[in-house]
């Protein structure tokens, strides 16, 4: 299909901003983006507004949108629930209510956290029929949007419900585990930090993809033709790596000698030891399948990191 109108809610964020990157360099002429505006007052809507939402949407009349906006700090959700209910359920309702009026494709951007204990019980990697068990209030949250939307696919919305894995890649903040590790290799390597690098948790193995072949797979259903209302998809590698190896991934593409120092403010235990998914569905539905090694992605956002830090202002 071609030239069809999106809208990107969390268009500002590292994912929105990696999406909208990507469709300039690579779809053009696909996709219109147009803006998510309330018409009242020329602002971007607080998703928790459902007026202001439905403003926002009947106005833009898109075809499809892509709901990315959300509390995606598995820590910051824990801190408080609340404020991650009223976001990632609330916010998504009003987001979803609004496309179902005006007949857009909903693309959701929900979690493998969904998923919780259901990774305990599987060595293999988990499959979307697996039940959704959270363990951390962020993943309670993914997992009742989910339900809730495929829910609202019985019911006339256009839903395909993404359960991306962890992924990372340049503009990432360095509250997530990938840029936290690359700024201090990169700080070390500026002379601005002593060679060690703290670290939390690093047994924990999880299945990591770069924020290209995300994006991509909302780009492809976002263009399909047609979905199946309230279809679910892993977007998952199917190899997970532990925390430590991307930890030297990284100081083997830095080649300084860094000490490795276990700091207890970033050391949080973890209940899911392996996290990983299949993406047979998504691969036999959409022809998706990851692109970018991991090797590829850490040397990007190392990259990322030491231009960052180049750029800093020096007193
Ligand atoms: C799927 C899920 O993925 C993300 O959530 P996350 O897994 O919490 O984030 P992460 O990639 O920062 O952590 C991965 C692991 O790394 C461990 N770890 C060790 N040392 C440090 C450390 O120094 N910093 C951080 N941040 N983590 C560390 C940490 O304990 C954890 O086990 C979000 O996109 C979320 O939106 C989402 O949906």
């Amino acid at each position: 299909m071609s030239n069809r109108r999106l809208l990107i809610t969390g268009s500002q964020g590292f994912v929105g901003r990696a999406l909208i990157e990507r469709i300039r360099a690579s779809a053009p002429d696909r996709f219109e983006l147009v803006d998510f505006i309330d018409p009242e007052n020329g602002e971007r809507p607080d998703i928790r507004d459902k007026a202001a939402v439905e403003r926002a949407l009947t106005s833009a009349k898109p075809d499809a949108v892509v709901h990315l906006a959300a509390i995606a700090a598995p820590r910051q959700a824990q801190k408080d629930p609340s404020e991650a209910w009223m976001v990632n359920v609330i916010g998504t309702l009003n987001i979803a209510s609004a496309a179902r009026t005006i007949g857009a494709r909903l693309i959701w951007s929900g979690s493998s956290e969904a998923y919780g204990n259901a990774f305990n019980r599987h060595p293999e990697p988990v499959r979307e029929e697996a039940a959704l068990e959270p363990m951390s209030a962020y993943g309670a949250t993914k997992s009742a949007a989910d339900l809730m939307l495929r829910q609202m696919g019985e019911d006339g919305l256009q839903a395909v419900i993404f359960r991306p894995f962890n992924h990372s890649g340049p503009g990432q903040s360095p509250d997530y585990v990938v840029p936290a590790f690359a700024e201090q290799v990169a700080r070390i390597e500026a002379g601005l930090q002593d060679p060690v690098i703290k670290v939390g948790n690093l047994e924990a193995r999880r299945d990591f993809l770069h924020v290209t072949d995300v994006v991509d797979a909302y780009l492809a259903a976002a263009d399909a033709p047609s979905i199946q209302p309230g279809a679910t998809y892993n977007i998952s590698t199917s190899a997970p790596v532990a925390i430590a190896d991307l930890l030297n991934g990284l100081l083997t593409a830095s080649g300084h000698a860094i000490t490795v120092e276990v700091d207890p403010a970033r050391y949080f235990p973890n209940k899911v030891v392996t996290a990983s998914g299949s993406h047979d569905r998504l691969k036999a539905d959409f022809g998706w399948s990851p692109k970018i090694a991991i090797g590829d992605m850490l040397a990007e956002v190392l990259d990322d990191q030491r231009q960052r830090i180049a750029a800093e202002p020096r007193g």
